[in-house]
């Protein structure tokens, strides 16, 4: 099979892709085990191979914290990918970012609580990615491009996107504090994946769908499940409308290189173990992620 060079991340309410040929379906074990769920891969109308995998896997059993994040990405890693797009249910903290609207964000805040294994380097092999812009430039051009395939919202880029742990809400003090913060939506899904990726090497931008104004809005009701959900399946045609719109252009960077101008061979050089004292299993495991960079 043809390297699958372009990979979608659905998030809740987004768990196949419609309209593409169904090719096959892959379950890698990967040295971080297997994840979230068998990763389908389909083609378009211009012959194109896309990936598809259910963040919390098909049918929704996996919590945020529960999601195998090093293995999603290896796993995509092993078929070829190159660049992700995630898309991400979210909460919105800014009366201007509508329930229904798409944002484009460019920042993120770091609320997650330490539990969720964040890097493929530890155990004897450190590295240090670059995390500065965690979002890809060039798949977010791209993107914004094709804003005007959405229906009944508007697009936004250039936002900030503050992660929790969950799997509760925020309370109300909370979502003020991350008003304050700058923080302009709330999800639980971004971190640790975008890190990951940018250690995979891999361009990865979030494409967040706003289905809540979470609960900093003192005499409204908070953010529920129910509510989400009614807004996720509004949501969900034009996620797919807009999929559809940017594969072209998406393609067109994985062509020509600049989805992973810059990414391509970072990591080689973000290594600080010396080479003597690189633990041998260590080097194993992420001969599966970049093959050749560590070996001595
Ligand atoms: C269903 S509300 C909270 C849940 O929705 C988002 O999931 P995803 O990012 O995978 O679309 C959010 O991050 C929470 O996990
Ligand atoms: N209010 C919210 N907080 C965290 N994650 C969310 N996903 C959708 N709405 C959310």
């Amino acid at each position: 099979m043809q390297p699958v060079k372009i990979a979608v991340i659905g998030g809740s309410g987004l768990y196949n892709l419609e309209g593409l040929e169904f090719i096959a379906e892959v379950n890698p074990k990967t040295p971080w085990g297997h994840p979230s769920d068998a990763i389908t891969i389909a083609k378009t109308e211009y012959g194109l191979y896309v990936a598809f995998l259910a963040r919390h896997g098909r049918g929704h059993y996996l919590t945020p914290s529960e999601v195998p994040a090093r293995a999603n990405i290896a796993a995509l890693k092993s078929i070829g990918v190159e660049v992700i797009i995630a898309y991400s249910a979210v909460g919105s903290l800014r009366e201007e970012l509508k329930p229904r609207d798409f944002v484009l964000p460019t920042q993120i805040l770091d609320r997650t609580k330490g539990i969720r294994p964040s890097t493929f380097f530890e155990d004897g092999l450190v590295a240090h990615a670059m995390f500065a812009d965690p979002f890809s430039e060039a798949v977010e051009n791209v993107i914004w491009e094709q804003r005007g395939v959405i229906e009944g919202g508007d697009f936004h880029r250039k936002k900030t996107l503050i992660c929790m742990e969950g799997p509760q809400f925020s309370t109300r003090a909370e979502s003020h504090m991350y008003r304050s913060f700058g923080g302009d939506l709330i999800n639980m899904s971004v971190l640790p994946e975008a890190k990951l990726a940018r250690e995979a090497e891999i361009a990865y931008q979030m494409i967040c769908m706003s289905t809540d104004y979470d609960c900093w809005k003192d005499h409204e009701e908070a953010v529920t499940v129910e509510a989400v959900v009614a807004n996720l399946k509004a949501n969900t045609s034009n996620a797919q409308r807009l999929l559809k719109a940017i594969l072209p252009g998406v393609q067109a960077i994985v062509e020509n290189g600049t989805a992973v101008e810059g990414l391509k061979g970072s990591m080689r050089f973000a290594c600080m173990t010396a080479p003597e004292k690189r633990s041998k299993e260590a080097v194993e495991k992420l001969e599966y992620l970049l093959p050749g960079y560590y070996t001595v």
